[in-house]
């Protein structure tokens, strides 16, 4: 387990270790399948030196012999390639089986994260988490295991044989290690804070495009489209300029300077080769020595080579990978398999206070005892904390088990499906998918056509519905992009009565609806009166009038609680003040309605 305080590359390498464990077999074999292929591509340097020192210099022409050098040098490079390639195949088909896995993890567990993960997560940057960066765990994959570990185990098995060869003049190479590392370590030094920036700021641009999309009505609609083409600009501006001063660290500091190392070492090794204490005219052995470390100095700087230009992808990538890898490790809300059962929707909220931010109580002391099959209106002025509580039902945030208790089981002592199955919420908001009507209701839950059909009349909706070119069949748009919002509101209904629920909470679900569809859901909700607890956010009170009690919250407190009439008794009382500005504000609608209008 690595934390988030752990150095992005442990990070990385933990992800990429978890997750090629089920092909650590394939890993294996592709490994030793590299190592046979930097041996082979090690042999073809010693026969050439045979080659020269026995019989070329010699002058010593024996036909068989130097066919059979020279072919053996051959067949070496072709088995090499071709065990690089199946290596090749084998270590992305790897890759991409490991990148596969991450995707649906992290997919799943951003599903099962708890609900105060989301109140501060941007969701452009959690896509660009799924999608972008685990496509860059996929890079790193194949750099890792293919470039960075062919490279290591061919630079390796050269210089062992340079050293079974002459090992002075393998020491002389070996320095092109510490010199290249430096160059690494200097471009890393260089990048590094243009590296990072450039990730954040394309984090950003996601971000900003998926703002925009979602919330594009409002933004049209306030004409903040080119406020927000400027804003882009400057995030796009200000990226180009950091991709610029990376790619500029990268062109002069790698390639160029690698090369030039590359002539350096081969200087350096011939100028050794000519300074040897008995120098002179070249003995026959030492010149098939030179030929096999030039034709070696050329292969250990090209996977050297190929380690450092591939650095600034690497570096993405690992950037990339630790931060999949933090958002893996988010710990999830707790899911309990418990033995508890919500069997009659009794609901018991003991001195039950709440803070999102600690020191900033949202609900204080709110204390309510809910009968099974009791109906209760929650009112009270915006940020009283109604939907807070609702939230907290619905087993959103943790409370202390002795504040809240369903049935007389604390909520972590009941059964996670089950308590989706019986608590059942239609959000203020609907939610809907692109999908068809039916599997909107049904949500993915093994039920039969009759019980979706049953659902959808229970919640007012099959009079719209059959009404729609498909019936139960049409797709909608994403967003539920066909349908008006009272429309939506009903399809949410039908969902949540769909799972036959022991307790339904609404927020708010009428706030959208038309008088007529409103009482289309009234007599649907009466005629569920008894047979399941309803605890019902409202804004617009008539939907609460016949609750059996109604509680007013104030600043996250109980202010009242009782019968609509009971309340309406009370002089003074915020309830009462609510209903008679309503009216008010309604009578006033019907007399502007009424108002004949004046010309001109
Ligand atoms: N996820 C959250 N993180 C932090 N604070 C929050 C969060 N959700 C709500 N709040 C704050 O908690 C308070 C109560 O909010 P809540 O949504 O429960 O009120 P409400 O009574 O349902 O309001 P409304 O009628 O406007 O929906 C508000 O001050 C709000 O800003």
């Amino acid at each position: 387990m690595t934390t988030d305080a752990a150095p992005p590359t442990r990070r990385a390498a933990s992800l990429l270790w978890r997750a090629a464990q089920p092909d650590v077999r394939q890993l294996w074999l592709g490994l030793f399948g590299l190592l046979l292929a930097a041996g082979l591509d090690a042999l073809g340097p010693v026969l050439g030196k045979a080659f020269i020192d026995r019989y070329l210099l010699p002058r010593d022409p024996q036909l068989g012999a130097m066919l059979g050098l020279l072919g053996g040098a051959l067949l070496a490079g072709c088995v090499a390639s071709w065990l690089r390639y199946v290596q090749l195949i084998r270590l992305s088909g790897l890759a991409m089986r490991a990148v596969q896995r991450i995707r649906e993890t992290v997919y799943g567990h951003v599903l099962r994260l708890p609900m105060r993960f989301f109140d501060s997560a941007i969701t452009g940057q959690l896509v660009s988490r799924v999608t972008n960066d685990t496509e860059a765990v996929k890079q790193l994959y194949i750099q890792v295991l293919f470039v960075m570990l062919d490279s290591v185990i061919m630079v390796s098995s050269l210089l062992v044989t340079m050293a079974l060869l002459n090992w002075r003049l393998m020491l002389v190479v070996l320095l092109l290690v510490p010199a290249v590392l430096g160059i690494v370590a200097l471009y890393r030094h260089l990048s590094a804070a243009a590296v990072a920036q450039t990730r954040a700021l394309r984090s950003d641009l996601n971000a900003q495009t998926a703002e925009s999309i979602a919330g594009m009505p409002v933004l049209q609609a306030t004409g903040a489209s080119v406020a927000y083409g400027a804003r882009y600009a400057r995030l796009n501006e200000a990226h180009y300029r950091s991709r610029k001063a990376e790619l500029r660290a990268n062109a002069w500091l790698l390639r160029p300077m690698l090369d030039l190392l590359n002539v350096l070492m081969l200087a350096l090794v011939i100028a050794v080769f000519g300074l040897r204490e008995h120098g002179g005219a070249l003995g026959a052995l030492e010149v098939g020595v030179l030929y096999a470390f030039v034709s070696y100095i050329g292969r250990v700087v090209e996977p050297l080579v190929q380690l450092t230009t591939q650095f600034s992808q690497l570096q993405q990538a690992v950037v990339a990978a630790a931060r999949v890898n933090t958002l893996l490790e988010e710990a999830e809300a707790e899911r309990p398999h418990a033995a508890g059962r919500v069997t009659a929707g009794e609901v018991q909220l003991d001195r039950l206070s709440f803070a999102y931010t600690p020191g900033t109580p949202v609900l204080r002391e709110v204390s309510l005892q809910v009968q099974p099959g009791e109906f209760i209106g929650i009112v009270g002025p915006t940020g009283s904390g109604k939907s807070t509580l609702l939230a907290l039902l619905l087993r959103f945030y943790p409370v202390p088990a002795e504040c809240l208790r369903v049935d007389g089981h604390a909520l972590a002592e009941l059964d996670e499906a089950h308590f989706r199955e019986a608590v059942a919420l239609v959000p203020q908001e609907p939610f809907l998918l692109a999908a068809s009507v039916r599997d909107n209701i049904a949500m993915n839950r093994p039920l039969s056509a009759e019980r979706v059909r049953d659902a959808a009349r229970l919640a007012g909706a099959l009079d719209f519905i059959e009404r729609l070119p498909q019936g139960f069949d049409t797709v909608l748009g994403e967003g539920g992009a066909r349908l008006a919002v009272g429309e939506k509101q009903l399809v949410a209904l039908a969902r949540a009565l769909a799972g036959e629920p022991r307790i339904l909470l609404l927020d708010e679900a009428t706030s959208h609806i038309d008088s007529a569809t409103e009482q289309v859901v009234q007599r649907a909700l009466s005629g569920l009166r008894g047979r399941l607890t309803l605890i019902s956010i409202a804004h617009r009170l008539s939907t609460i009038r016949e609750a059996d009690r109604i509680v007013v919250l104030n600043h996250g407190q109980v202010a009242e609680l009782g019968a609509h009439d009971a309340l309406m008794q009370r002089e003074g009382g915020i309830y009462r003040r609510m209903v008679e500005l309503q009216q008010l504000s309604s009578d006033n609608g019907a007399l502007e309605e009424e108002r004949p209008r004046v010309q001109g």
